[in-house]
């Protein structure tokens, strides 16, 4: 039997049970899973955009967390990298506070704007989507539509974390508005929305990003 090399577009409660599974069946801590998808996600950067200052805005959930560790490995690969978040540090729970106190006292540039993020933005050669991912609940609350227009309105290459900020993952529903990825960084497996109507258009070309599962268990999902 070949390994799975990728599994088949799921849901996002799908990718979210794979997450359970891991934890609960194969013994793997959550944190352990955010790491790898933050180192994955690092290195498929440096491949797609090798240079240039990288503005990393991460939301109150784990897909925040992802771009605090995601920040972490761009550091140690060399690049300028910083972080505006859209909560307080201490606003953050569980894994996503864990990887913003290693990033803080990592020494990166974490920031809380409290005005509008246009002109920051104007110094990033790529800008990273790590506001909402599977926890997303449409509409956009509280200022993450405002960053995401900002963040489309800038002059950098735009690229998402699991989901553009926005997009319905299941659906394939992109709300107003939807961050406009270049290219779509997602965990674990494709996302079935990504192959509806019109969600290329903010998903960009989509990279599958491993999040260190055992293949054991990406054979029982893959059907
Ligand atoms: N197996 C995997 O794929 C792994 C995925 N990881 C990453 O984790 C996220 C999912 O993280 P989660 O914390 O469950 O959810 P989000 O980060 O997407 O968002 C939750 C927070 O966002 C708030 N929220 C929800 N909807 C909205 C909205 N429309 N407007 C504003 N804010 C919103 C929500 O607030 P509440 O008030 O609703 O509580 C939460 O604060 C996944 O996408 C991956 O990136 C893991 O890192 C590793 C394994
Ligand atoms: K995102």
């Amino acid at each position: 039997m070949q390994p799975v090399r990728s599994l088949p577009p799921m849901t996002c409660d799908q990718v979210r049970e794979i997450d359970q599974v891991a934890m609960n069946r194969y013994q793997m801590p959550s944190i352990v899973l955010m790491e790898n998808a933050g180192r994955g996600a690092a290195e498929a950067i440096q491949a797609i955009v090798p240079d240039g200052r990288v503005v990393i805005l991460c939301g109150k959930g784990n897909n925040g967390g992802d771009g605090f560790a995601i920040a972490r490995h761009l550091q140690l690969a060399g690049r300028g990298v910083r972080i505006f978040a859209i909560a307080n540090l201490d606003e953050l729970k569980g894994d996503a506070a864990t990887q913003a106190r290693i990033a803080q006292a990592s020494g990166i540039e974490i920031d809380v704007p409290e005005g509008t993020i246009d002109s920051a933005l104007n110094s990033a050669e790529v800008i990273v989507d790590g506001l909402l991912g599977t926890g997303a609940k449409p509409p956009l609350r509280g200022r993450y539509a405002e960053w995401v227009e900002s963040a489309n309105r800038a002059d950098a290459t735009r690229i998402a974390l699991d989901i553009p900020t926005g997009l319905d993952g299941d659906t394939g529903e992109a709300g107003e508005p939807t961050f406009c990825a270049h290219h779509t960084l997602t965990f674990a497996a494709s996302k079935v929305g990504f192959a509806k109507a019109n969600a290329g258009i903010h998903t960009g070309d989509v990279q599958v990003i491993s999040i260190g599962v055992p293949l054991k268990l990406l054979r029982e999902f893959a059907g």
